[in-house]
């Protein structure tokens, strides 16, 4: 028989959902050094041992719909084994009716990384928003600093609390919000002067099968993104706007002006529910440059966020119209997400490995498996949250298998990183400019045929609104380098600074030392001799008074004094040559 679970499991939804501050149920499991993560150990997916996506479950309290059905809560959870296991409905409960008439109805037991209770606000393990953070978003940005690409997505039928989980409220923020907010922090704590950050960020959604840029105003009809393939990158969205971010508040603002564009609509399971799968995106760029080599290396990491549009039964929605379409296309999706995960789940796929494995995954199938390719079957830690209502027998089963099943994903992540040096960075400047300058001759070009037949014209203008997104592009792209070289040259004359102090410090010392030279007292005292003033005793007393003439002719002091006059040198011209390039790149 099982062992009682902790907490949870036939309640009537009498609670109300109001929020207290954390209990820090939770310990927090970042650490305060950057930890390497042992790759060759499974991370804890207990019972499947080929697996290393991270998986953790959440259960929401009741909803006021909930509390006046008198609905019960079948979710139990184990704090001990984190095992989450689901009870058979009562037979009075008419929103469990489907699921009663099935023939075999039993309960089940899962057990995943982690199992959020985040039912009731009055229990003692109550999951706060904090909690579900440090247990995933802190280790999942320590990856981020290493060097990992991540993706944390959650997934759960309508109404059952992704975008709480992911989003949260104002009050209540939750996992994006706080990595952002943890983002910044760190790079305002980092005390080394010779690491630089770039900070960008995109947000897209995938709407009825087409991509969205949620960082562009609404247009009618809407003007929807492409998805093309780099072999470096895998799939990408073409034209995605991407910001570069400095603060915490200029990244908050940004996630809230696309979290108001977001294709959301009241269902009859959830007031606003998300019609979209939402994908927020930080690439985070470290650059560290050894100023003695002269070398720079670049680490990268793209933090993956994404909210997945909630699976839903037409019946228990309620949807007809443009509801019930999206509502297909949303399932639709999912369906093939589900089937993404068997196929990378199976052991056989796992085992084959190579190309013809991943060749019978079908992540083409819709663009949301496509644009997660990465995510799910490649270059990247990934964590699913599997986000449940409770007391919904059949939906929350369905989640329950499918979460337990991502558990047997295997991802092979690298860090990404790269050496580059300063002759390469200028070269890839100079190539782009030329790229640029190439580009704008051609669109020059193009503006001279006016005379032409209309339709040659039409397809003329085609081809210059494309020519004109390159050069946009493009443009972006040097600017960005530029921007680079430039956080390159401010971490120079950081180290340069501190380099200066040392030595200040150290001349300083030296000064200190031969104006009040550490006098040894001999063992015993000896009888003072009167003797006659030899010519080095002369000497000696002379030199005190002409200490300066002596120093400046010490081969150390001569040495150091050159160094630091060198050192002057070079933070002098790195100065100017900052001031340059801010003149030249407009920087304010
Ligand atoms: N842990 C929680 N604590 C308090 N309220 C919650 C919690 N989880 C969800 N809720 C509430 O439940 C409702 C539904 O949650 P949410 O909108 O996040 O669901 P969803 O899974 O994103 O739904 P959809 O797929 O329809 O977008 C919201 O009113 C939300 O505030």
């Amino acid at each position: 028989m099982a062992p009682s679970l902790g907490h949870g499991g036939r309640k009537k939804g009498k609670t109300s959902i109001a929020n207290h501050g954390s209990t820090a149920s939770s310990p927090s499991l970042r650490s305060k050094t950057p930890v390497l993560v042992d790759d060759s150990r499974p991370s804890s997916s207990m019972g499947h041992p080929g697996g290393n996506v991270k998986v953790v479950v959440r259960v929401r309290g009741f909803l006021p719909r909930e509390i006046e059905r008198g609905a019960e809560c079948l979710i139990e959870m184990d704090p001990e084994t984190q095992s989450t296991r689901i009870l058979v409905p009562p037979g009075s409960d008419p929103a469990n009716s489907r699921a009663q008439s099935r023939k075999v109805m039993e309960e089940k037991t899962f057990t995943f990384d982690r199992s959020f209770w985040s039912h009731d606000p009055d229990d003692e393990h109550y999951a706060h928003q904090e909690d579900v953070y440090n247990c995933l978003g802190e280790e999942f940005l320590d990856h981020n600093f290493e060097g990992y690409h991540t993706c944390i997505f959650a997934y759960g039928q309508t109404g059952s609390g992704k975008s709480y989980t992911m989003m949260g409220t104002p009050n209540n923020p939750g996992l994006i919000p706080r990595t952002c907010e943890d983002l910044f922090e760190r790079i305002e704590n980092c005390e080394s002067p010779n690491v630089s950050y770039n900070v960008r960020v995109s947000y897209f959604e995938v709407y009825n099968e087409h991509v969205r840029d949620l960082f562009q105003p609404r247009t009618d009809p809407p003007s929807y993104l492409k998805i093309r393939e780099s072999p470096i990158e895998g799939p990408y969205v073409k034209d995605l706007t991407e910001i570069q971010v400095k603060s915490y508040s200029e990244i908050l603002k940004y996630m809230r002006m696309g979290d108001s564009s977001r294709t959301v609509a009241s269902t009859k399971m959830n007031d606003t529910s998300s019609r979209s799968h939402a994908v927020f995106t930080i690439m985070l760029k470290q650059i560290h440059h050894d100023y003695r080599t002269d070398e720079t290396t670049e680490r990268l990491a793209r933090i993956r966020l994404v909210d997945l549009a909630g699976s839903e039964r037409a019946k228990a929605t309620e949807a007809t119209g443009q509801r019930l379409r999206e509502g297909g296309n949303i399932n639709k999706s999912l369906t093939t997400l589900g089937r993404v995960i068997a196929a990378l789940a199976d052991p056989k796929t796992s085992k084959q490995g190579g190309r013809r494995a991943r060749d019978v995954v079908p992540f083409r199938d819709s663009i949301l498996t496509w644009l997660l390719k990465d995510s799910l079957g490649g270059n990247s830690k990934t964590a699913m949250i599997a986000c449940i209502a409770p007391s919904d027998y059949d939906e929350t089963l369905s989640t329950l298998r499918y979460a337990d099943q991502a558990k047997r994903i295997r991802l092979q992540a690298t860090v990404n990183q790269d050496h580059v040096s300063s002759a390469e960075k200028d070269a890839q400047i100079a190539e782009m400019v030329e790229t640029i300058r190439t580009l704008r001759w051609t669109l020059n070009q193009q503006q001279q045929f006016a005379t032409l037949p209309l339709q040659k014209v039409m397809q003329d203008q085609e081809a210059q609104v494309e020519k004109l997104r390159e050069y946009t592009t493009k443009y972006e792209s040097m600017l960005q380098i530029m921007e680079e070289k430039l956080a390159i040259s401010e971490s120079k004359v950081r180290q340069l600074e501190i380099q200066k102090e040392a030595m200040d410090m150290h001349l300083k010392l030296v000064l200190d030392e031969l104006r009040n030279p550490i006098k040894i007292k001999p063992e015993e005292e000896e009888e003072p001799v009167e003797r006659e003033a030899t010519p080095d005793m002369v000497w000696d007393e002379e030199s005190s008074e002409s200490e300066e003439t002596e120093e400046e002719d010490d081969p150390d002091h001569l040495e150091i004094q050159a160094d630091f006059e060198a050192l002057l040198n070079d933070l002098h011209m790195h100065k100017q040559r900052l001031a340059a390039d801010h003149e030249a790149f407009a920087i304010v």
